[in-house]
């Protein structure tokens, strides 16, 4: 199976290469990373050249305009990525007669559902960011029906930019770090990820014309947490390995101001896929333990 993914330094296409790079040739898995100027979201006439170019059996999009707040100013430039950018992705899996598969996010909802969200529950964004990855999700469904739209949360890795690698770093110049406690979510490994996404593939390439397969899915690590436990935890798991933390004092959201609005909930219920693809994420605190293990030449 040849799976072309998008966003070739991110979080999620290094996670996929790492798999390709270690266990791909026993398990007949390719990943062929393309980025940026060869394939340029923001640019539509790259990407349908690009992805023919690597023969692929499926192709996964995780190149995005991930920076939350910086889109409230670069509305434009999120929308061109992360919507226009998805649809010319799964155009061009429809012109080559692959499945495609977009990632989008939890930042979809508004977050006022007490509960987990399911993926037919009511949409309404409550940043650009969250607005943009919603128009991708319906671009993609509007360019193919060969599609999967995994939504998934709070992703983190031993590399690139998220919260527990932030974290980390600001614990070494300070003792004491206010982090929100009144925002709820589903931190998500992102190996973890890859490893659904290949498993997502190879159902979609086995049964092609199973309806019931495509469509909308949630996938996060399983558990949930307020971004302090996730600072408090990834500290924790840090002194075990002789590394250093910092005090987590909680604050609310309205302490800690930020250009974009986040979703209060942004649990997601992690069922369908679960039941229809017969994927399921470990505990988020088992895979946080297998990043720090890995930050710190443990793993
Ligand atoms: N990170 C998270 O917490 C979450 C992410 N997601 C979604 O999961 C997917 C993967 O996320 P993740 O791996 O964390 O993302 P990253 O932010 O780690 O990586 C995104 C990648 O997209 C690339 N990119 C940005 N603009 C373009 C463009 N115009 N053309 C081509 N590539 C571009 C970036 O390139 P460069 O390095 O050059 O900027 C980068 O390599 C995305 O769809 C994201 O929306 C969903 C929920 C949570
Ligand atoms: C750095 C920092 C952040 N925070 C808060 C701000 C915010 O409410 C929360 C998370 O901040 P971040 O900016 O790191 O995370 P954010 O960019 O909002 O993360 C999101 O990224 C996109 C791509 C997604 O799709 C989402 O699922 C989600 O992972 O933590 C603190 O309370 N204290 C701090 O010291």
């Amino acid at each position: 199976m040849r799976i072309a993914v998008t966003g070739r330094d991110g979080q999620v296409a290094t996670a996929l290469a790492e798999i390709g790079e270690r266990t791909g040739a026993a398990r007949g898995i390719e990943i062929i990373r393309l980025g940026r100027p060869e394939l340029d979201l923001a640019e539509p006439g790259t990407v349908q050249a690009a992805l023919a170019q690597t023969r692929p059996d499926a192709i996964v999009n995780a190149a995005a305009f991930t920076a939350v707040d910086l889109a409230e100013t670069e509305a434009e430039a999120a929308f061109a990525v992360n919507a226009a950018g998805a649809g010319a992705v799964a155009a061009a899996a429809r012109a080559l007669s692959v499945p495609v598969i977009q990632l989008s996010t939890d930042y979809v909802f508004d977050g006022r559902k007490p509960s987990p969200y399911r993926e037919d529950d009511p949409t309404g964004p409550v940043s650009i960011y969250g607005k943009s990855k919603l128009a991708g999700e319906q671009a993609v469904a509007a360019a193919t029906p060969d599609h999967v739209i995994l939504r998934t949360a709070w992703v983190y890795a031993p590399y690139g930019k998220n919260f527990v690698l932030t974290m980390l770093r600001l614990a070494e110049t300070r003792d004491e770090l206010r982090v929100v406690a009144d925002q709820h979510g589903c931190p998500t490994y992102a190996p973890d990820i890859a490893e659904a996404l290949i498993a997502v593939a190879a159902n979609l390439l086995a049964r092609p014309g199973d309806a019931g397969l495509r469509g909308i899915f949630h996938l996060t690590g399983a558990g949930e947490a307020t971004w302090a436990q996730l600072a408090e935890e990834t500290f924790a798991l840090a002194r075990q390995f002789g590394g250093s933390g910092a005090r987590v004092t909680p604050i609310t959201t309205a302490e800690y101001p930020t250009p974009a609005r986040r979703p209060q909930n942004s649990r997601l219920d992690g069922t369908k896929l679960a039941q229809l693809h017969g994927v399921r994420l470990p505990d988020w605190r088992q895979s946080l333990a297998r990043c720090v293990a890995r930050l710190y030449g443990a793993a």
